[in-house]
């Protein structure tokens, strides 16, 4: 059933409430406080400026004016449009229980979820197997519910597994059923409960031979013969020709379980499919949008369902009645015309005590689309997100051009999948030259849209300004569950990716700052380019690592003298507010002051780490003209001895290439060596006014608490130490930097 055609809106129970959440009335006063503290800065920077370029040693002046105009500046652009998430966040409440009022289970409609994998090796098969056992057995009509796995591995390894999981699910299905079962991802469930009567341990023994099965064959990198043991496993591995590699093949697809299967209990099982969209060297595939918009098309011929759920390999369910919850949004006929997806947090397993690498992201991944959903809606992060399939052509308005009648979103397909899928079609729109030739514009105006490395944000974007609206749905049990890097070096390059991503947004002609505020509005344009500039912060927190430290070193001095001058003040209440605030927002968000202060501390780390390097790949990109040939999917599977170290609390910096490093690095170095000299030389031996230099040592002092964990690795003995490699070439590039700001600063 089409979601347009459930449930009149007469008479309709209630179905999900929301609330504003007070801090936010507190924030409208506390903003234009604050707006004025940072128009006085401004003035205050402009006054200086003037004044210097008339002093007799102007280069010495105006150049660390200039460059901390240009810090604050960002700083102000940031905190400005942050306001837009501080504006009105929400507090939102679905009754479940009211859903089969409305809306009958035979009368749900139909979802499609979409899982991505790229790589065996670095996503374990077993774990993507899990993932889409936690959805299969999610408590929903299985007629109405089909699995799609993407392997843009196109790995027989990964069919393998999939091919076990639809064995183990005629299963694991009626068990979760029959025993209630909450923790319906078999790999979490045994790893918590006892199993000890018969019938679950009985299922346990089956999901353990499953899963050495299927870890076996990514151990020896090939499905063995004897593991092959049906007919038709046989005919579906014979898909792939012996030339047949990860970078070129036609599209594979099989269907693995249908709803004309029946699991143990004899009910009908959902439909699993496996797709490998074809591939051809130097063909650009658009990685995982790419996957995404060709499952939307292939499904659009097999199911062709009006709700879609996307989720990555490494994301799994945790709550079986998370579809149900949607229905509270989707069935609701105020909310559904334009109602575009709900969101889930992303809400992340296997972090250490008081999230040692900021990873929870507490400021973007929640405070972020918390705020947005009292705007239009909060933007997409690509995983745990429940879409309506008509938002992906053309507004809500208006239906965009498709290629076939089958693509058309409103199609309803009434009857459960029981035959082979038309298989003509499928490789049309599997293959790879396809959106090449299509009229529509895939990438552009339909699916998931092409240009930035984080498709998630762009496509969300895009669907805001052509008038749709979203919700974020936050529910007391974690609907989901992902993992996140947890080696400081796979993280590092993780946000490397992210921030290259918003980078491609920023400089392009969907710049948020003019055609978000243009067609969105001050607060809506303003939360998206809030989101665009966040690799941008690179530049104050660069400057303000280096410029104040540099400067000392050289004896210079280039704040306001501590004292009771209003001035100075500003300083110290714009840092404090700032970051008050802040760290008021993450209690508030459920977060402590430790894990705020490890989040602010890895935030300089990604400032002047990954977003400079960011910078720098875009540069190099830009000038040279090339496009984006690699995506730097993040590994999976974890080394012991990182992980050991992580759940420590310590810094882990062991890596082949810690060039990564390299800046931060320099910025502890720098920040000890400047403190010392500033209160060792400056005011202990040539006796200068500490009040002087004052903010400056603050300053250093601040960066060296920072870089604490730092300094440890590098006298560490460990393995995992902060290499002396990098140690001594940030050394050396904090003394070249020395003798080239001599230059400006004693001029
Ligand atoms: O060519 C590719 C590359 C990646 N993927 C899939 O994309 C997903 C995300 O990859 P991962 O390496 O885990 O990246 P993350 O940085 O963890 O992903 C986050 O950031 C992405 C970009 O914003 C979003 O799309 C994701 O949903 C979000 O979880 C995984 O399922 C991959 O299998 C593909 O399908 N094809
Ligand atoms: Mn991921």
């Amino acid at each position: 059933m089409a979601i347009n055609n459930v449930a009149s809106a007469a008479a309709v129970p209630p179905l999900n409430t929301y609330r504003v959440v007070r801090r936010a009335y507190f924030n409208r006063l506390f903003a234009p406080i604050y707006f004025s503290a940072v128009a006085a800065l401004f003035y205050n920077h402009f006054h200086n400026l003037l004044r210097h370029l008339s002093s007799s040693s102007p280069v010495a002046a105006v150049v660390p004016t200039l460059l901390l105009i240009l810090a604050d500046f960002i700083f102000a652009l940031i905190w400005l449009t942050n306001q837009s998430f501080r504006y009105r966040p929400l507090i939102r409440r679905e009754f479940v229980e009211n859903v089969e009022k409305v809306s009958p289970p035979a009368d749900f409609p139909a979802m499609d979820v979409f899982i991505c994998t790229a790589d065996p090796f670095k996503e374990p098969p077993i774990a993507t197997a899990n993932a889409a056992l936690s959805v299969l057995a999610y408590d929903y009509p299985p007629e109405k519910l089909s699995v799609y796995v993407s392997d843009d591995g196109g790995s027989q390894l990964t069919m393998f597994a999939f091919m076990e999981a639809a064995k183990f699910a005629a299963h694991w299905l009626p068990f979760c059923r029959r025993n209630g079962v909450l923790d319906r991802h078999p790999e979490m469930f045994f790893g918590s409960c006892r199993a000890d009567d018969p019938e679950t341990q009985k299922i346990k023994v089956m999901y353990e031979s499953m899963k050495t099965r299927a870890e076996r064959v990514v151990e020896i990198g090939k499905v063995p013969q004897e593991y092959i043991t049906e007919e038709f496993q046989r005919e579906a591995f014979s898909k792939w020709t012996p030339d047949s590699t990860k970078h070129d093949h036609p599209t594979i697809l099989q269907v693995l379980m249908q709803n004309n299967d029946k699991d143990t209990s004899g009910a009908p099982l959902p439909n699993l499919i496996y797709l490998a969209r074809e591939k051809k060297k130097g063909v650009p595939h658009q990685f995982k949008a790419g996957a995404q918009n060709a499952l939307l098309r292939v499904s659009a011929m097999i199911t062709n369902s009006p709700l879609i759920l996307m989720m990555d390999s490494d994301y799994i369910s945790t709550d079986p009645i998370t579809v149900r919850r949607i229905l509270c949004y989707f069935l609701d006929p105020a909310i559904r015309p334009t109602l575009a997806y709900v969101q889930f947090p992303q809400i992340y397993m296997g972090l250490n005590k008081q999230d040692l690498y900021g990873n929870e992201c507490k400021k973007w991944m929640h405070a972020g689309p918390h705020g947005g959903d009292g705007l239009d809606g909060p933007s997409c992060v690509g995983t745990g997100v429940f879409f309506a399939r008509r938002c992906f052509y053309g507004s809500p308005r208006e239906l965009s051009p498709i290629d076939f009648a089958e693509m058309n979103p409103d199609r309803v397909i009434e009857k459960p999948l029981t035959s082979q899928p038309p298989m003509d079609l499928i490789n049309k729109v599997g293959g790879c030259h396809f959106e090449a030739q299509s009229k529509c514009q895939w990438g552009q105006k339909i699916g998931f849209r092409y240009g930035s490395l984080i498709e998630d944000y762009l496509t969300s974007f895009q669907m805001h300004m052509d008038g749709w609206k979203t919700v974020w749905c936050n529910p007391e049990r974690p609907a989901f569950k992902g993992e996140t890097p947890c080696t400081l070096v796979s993280l590092l390059v993780q946000i490397k990716r992210w921030g290259l991503g918003f980078l491609e947004v920023l400089y392009s002609k969907y710049c948020p700052l003019f055609i978000g505020i243009k067609n969105l509005g001050f607060l809506m344009g303003g939360a998206y380019s809030n989101w665009a500039l966040w690799p941008l912060s690179s530049v104050p927190f660069t400057i303000y690592a280096f410029l104040p430290a540099l400067a000392l070193l050289h004896g210079v001095s280039i704040f306001p003298k501590v004292s009771a001058d209003p001035w100075f003040l500003l300083y110290p209440f714009l840092f404090l507010a700032a970051y008050g605030y802040e760290m008021f927002e993450f209690c508030c968000l459920g977060s402590n002051p430790i894990k705020w202060w490890n989040a602010q501390r890895m935030f300089m780390i990604w400032c002047t780490s990954s977003f400079n390097f960011a910078h720098f790949e875009f540069w190099l990109k830009t000038i040279l003209g090339r496009t984006t040939t690699s995506f730097g999917l993040t590994s999976k599977v974890n080394d012991a001895e990182h992980v050991r170290c992580y759940e420590r609390g310590e810094f882990e910096f062991g890596a082949a290439n810690p060039t990564i490093l390299v800046p931060p690095t320099m910025a502890a170095v720098v920040s000890l060596v400047a403190l010392v000299q500033g209160a060792a030389v400056e005011v202990g031996v040539k006796g200068r006014a500490w009040e002087e230099i004052g903010v400056q040592l603050f300053l250093c002092g601040f960066g060296v608490v920072n870089s604490l964990p730092f300094y440890k690795g590098m006298v560490r003995g460990d393995s995992l130490r902060l290499p002396t490699s990098t140690t001594v070439m940030a050394s050396l590039f904090v003394v070249v930097l020395y003798a080239a700001t001599y230059f400006v600063f004693k001029s």
